[in-house]
């Protein structure tokens, strides 16, 4: 580049009158003397250099010894050979040029590092916290005029090796690099999208949806959290009491058919605030040895089932209910809802979406055929049936359900499909404990379990031929042979030979190798959501540097009793980077969008990147060419100056 282009920095009064930038470059009036005050009480050799600065000055050495990098030829310098890291700061004062040549009048741009403050409770959460200190910026400015446009530059050429400028240390602490791995541990790690790991599957061409999208999360996780959300937002009943024990907001659970035997509710704790599944046994004395099943069925605490509280009678009802507290899962579905019932999705309809149960003892049942067997070869070929896998990922889920239960000597006795709920893939099964509060006499337990074993063989029975009619037991094993493979019709025997003595655990070995694809299965969607929250971790970084931007940004209200503060000083640089950010055009004028750039530039922002920034004054006369990292420095003090006076008594 020309070096005459190069012009000596002058006074910021030399600034067209009608630049904003002028106040950037002057605030000597603006800048609260709180922070001048909390910045000089915090310098120290190694972070108080900035407090002399003058106008194009070399500042004093890095604290780090290393050679004086050579400044560009064509820049003025003026340096201070006499200063060194061991002068004291009354040293460098005196040598200090008159009061208004310091550049920290003139140039906040990493005026100071400010020291962490803990943020008042109510404010956003900082970013995260980087491996490394932010050290002050040894800054140089110049300005070049380029065809009418004043080009203001940033220049450091030390700032590079600068310790803490998120540079990776050429010889890390001990402990920053994990063991086992070779390399530096990247300062960036916490402000980078890390983009899709290698191990997960890559996303068909045809499904690419642009390089915006893979920010967010996909749209088959979006909708199932939110559709559990959504469950957490249904409205209370009114006609039910206000409160039950510590239990309030009561909302009958969808699909509950009021009978007069028992109800569910979801509600919400008193003090935790937390969603409980309520089950109400109506007009049920409690019995005296309730409180011993009830305890042994607390203890079980397993991803199959669904986990009893605690059990208490009231009156609150109206009656004498006994009422048994569990885990609440938001947007569950019993295994009769979504497979058996009319209209379960993939059931077998007819042209007005009703559903033919081809087992179905109902004389009034829609047949498309006479013959039961041509039904049933109807259901496989429309595709009616369940999909192997899917069975047998019910019944390993089941069977570890089962298995806990029976290995704390207890016993379903309730279950079907209406006692077994699921949501995402999970199985779980509900409402435990029901049946020994019901049942109050002394059951043998032996026998009960026996009897889970032959309830688990109908169930899978009924789910294979995806019926709830499984009376026409060889109609229904035939079915199955004709559309499963033998393992699983050999399993369903088992479970049903009533003749046999049978155990949950003899069930593993018939499980054999589909116990692994289930694991693997399980993996694949860990690492899919753990991929997802990888970047929604990210996301968050980002939405609390909007925040933060959001609050400083040309603030309407006199701050610090400042009527033009968020027009000068730091927030002007702020204001023309947010410009930058959103408000950037094409060469015709049109709305510039990038969502990649926005959020590439949002990182650097965060991570307090050394690359440089041009912004451009809305009035297109001067362009400040300046680092993120030197933006990183304002925003923090902005937003630390907004956060103060928020806190200060009025
Ligand atoms: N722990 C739970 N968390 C959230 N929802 C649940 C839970 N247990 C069951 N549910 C849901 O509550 C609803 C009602 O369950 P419930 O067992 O009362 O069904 P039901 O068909 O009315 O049975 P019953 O006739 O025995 O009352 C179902 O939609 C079920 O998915």
């Amino acid at each position: 580049m020309d070096p005459s282009m190069f012009l000596q920095y002058s006074p910021p009064t030399g600034l067209p009158q009608e630049s904003k930038l002028a106040t950037y470059m002057s605030r000597s009036t603006s800048t609260p003397t709180r922070s001048l005050n909390q910045a000089m009480s915090n310098l120290s050799m190694e972070s108080s250099p900035t407090a002399i600065k003058k106008t194009i000055i070399t500042h004093p050495p890095p604290p780090m010894p290393q050679p004086m990098p050579q400044p560009p030829p064509m820049m003025t310098h003026l340096p201070h050979p006499q200063f060194s890291p061991g002068t004291p700061l009354q040293a460098i004062l005196a040598h200090a040029p008159p009061p208004q040549m310091l550049i920290g009048e003139f140039v906040p741009i990493n005026y100071f590092n400010p020291p962490p403050m803990p943020l008042p409770p109510e404010s956003p959460q900082s970013s995260p916290p980087n491996p490394m200190v932010m050290p002050p910026i040894n800054t140089q400015v110049h300005q070049e005029n380029v065809g009418g446009t004043t080009y203001f530059y940033s220049t450091n050429p030390d700032s590079m090796n600068a310790p803490g400028l998120n540079v990776p240390p050429l010889n890390p602490p001990v402990g920053m690099v994990p063991e086992g791995c070779i390399g530096v541990p990247s300062a960036y790690a916490s402000q980078m999208y890390a983009g899709v790991p290698a191990h997960l599957p890559p996303m068909p061409a045809q499904n690419k949806p642009g390089l915006a999208a893979t920010f967010y999360t996909p749209e088959t996780i979006r909708s199932e959290i939110y559709q559990r959300n959504e469950d957490v937002f249904l409205q209370p009943d009114i006609q039910l009491p206000e409160t039950v024990e510590m239990y309030a907001e009561l909302t009958p659970l969808e699909g509950s058919n009021a009978h007069s035997l028992a109800t569910s509710y979801r509600a919400t704790h008193r003090v935790s605030g937390e969603h409980y599944a309520l089950r109400r046994l109506h007009a049920c004395a409690a019995p005296p040895a309730l409180l011993n099943r009830i305890e042994a069925w607390r203890n079980v605490d397993h991803p199959n089932v669904v986990r009893l509280h605690h059990c208490f009678t009231t009156k609150d009802f109206g009656d004498h209910s006994v009422v048994l507290v569990y885990d609440y899962h938001p947007a569950c579905m019993t295994l009769m809802t979504k497979y058996l019932a009319t209209g379960a999705p993939g059931g077998v309809t007819d042209g007005n979406g009703a559903f033919h149960d081809p087992f179905s003892s109902d004389p009034d049942a829609p047949r498309p055929y006479t013959h039961q067997k041509n039904a049933m070869l109807r259901a496989v070929a429309c595709g009616a049936l369940l999909p192997e896998a899917v069975l047998w990922s019910l019944l390993v889920q089941l069977t570890a359900g089962l298995r806990a239960i029976h290995t704390a000597g207890l016993a379903c006795r309730s279950l079907d499909a209406t006692k077994v709920v699921m949501n995402g893939c999970r199985i779980r099964i509900a409402w435990g404990g029901i049946a020994d509060v019901i049942h109050n006499s002394n059951v043998d337990i032996t026998q009960a379990q026996q009897e889970d074993m032959t309830a688990l063989g109908r169930l899978a029975l009924g789910m294979a031929c995806r019926t709830v009619h499984c009376d026409n037991l060889n109609a229904c094993m035939d079915l199955v042979a004709r559309s499963y493979s033998a393992d699983l019709k050999n399993l369903i025997l088992y479970l049903l030979s009533a003749t046999t003595r049978r155990s949950v655990t003899d069930l593993m070995p018939m499980i054999g190798a589909r116990f692994y694809t289930q694991v693997e299965a399980l993996e694949r969607r860990a690492d899919a959501f753990e991929e997802q929250l990888a970047r929604e971790i990210d996301n968050g970084r980002l939405l609390r540097i909007l925040i933060k931007m959001g609050v400083v940004n040309e603030r309407p209200d006199r701050l610090n009793l400042d009527a033009s503060w968020s027009e000068t000083g730091d927030r002007y640089m702020l204001k023309l980077f947010r410009d930058y950010l959103f408000h950037s055009v094409t060469a015709d004028g049109r709305p510039w969008l990038d969502q990649a750039h926005l959020a590439s530039a949002l990182n650097s922002l965060d991570g307090g990147s050394l690359a440089k920034v041009e912004l451009m004054s809305r009035d297109e006369q001067s362009v400040l060419v300046v680092s993120y990292s030197e933006l990183k420095h304002c925003l923090e003090a902005a937003f630390e100056e907004v956060m103060q006076a928020a806190g200060a008594a009025p």
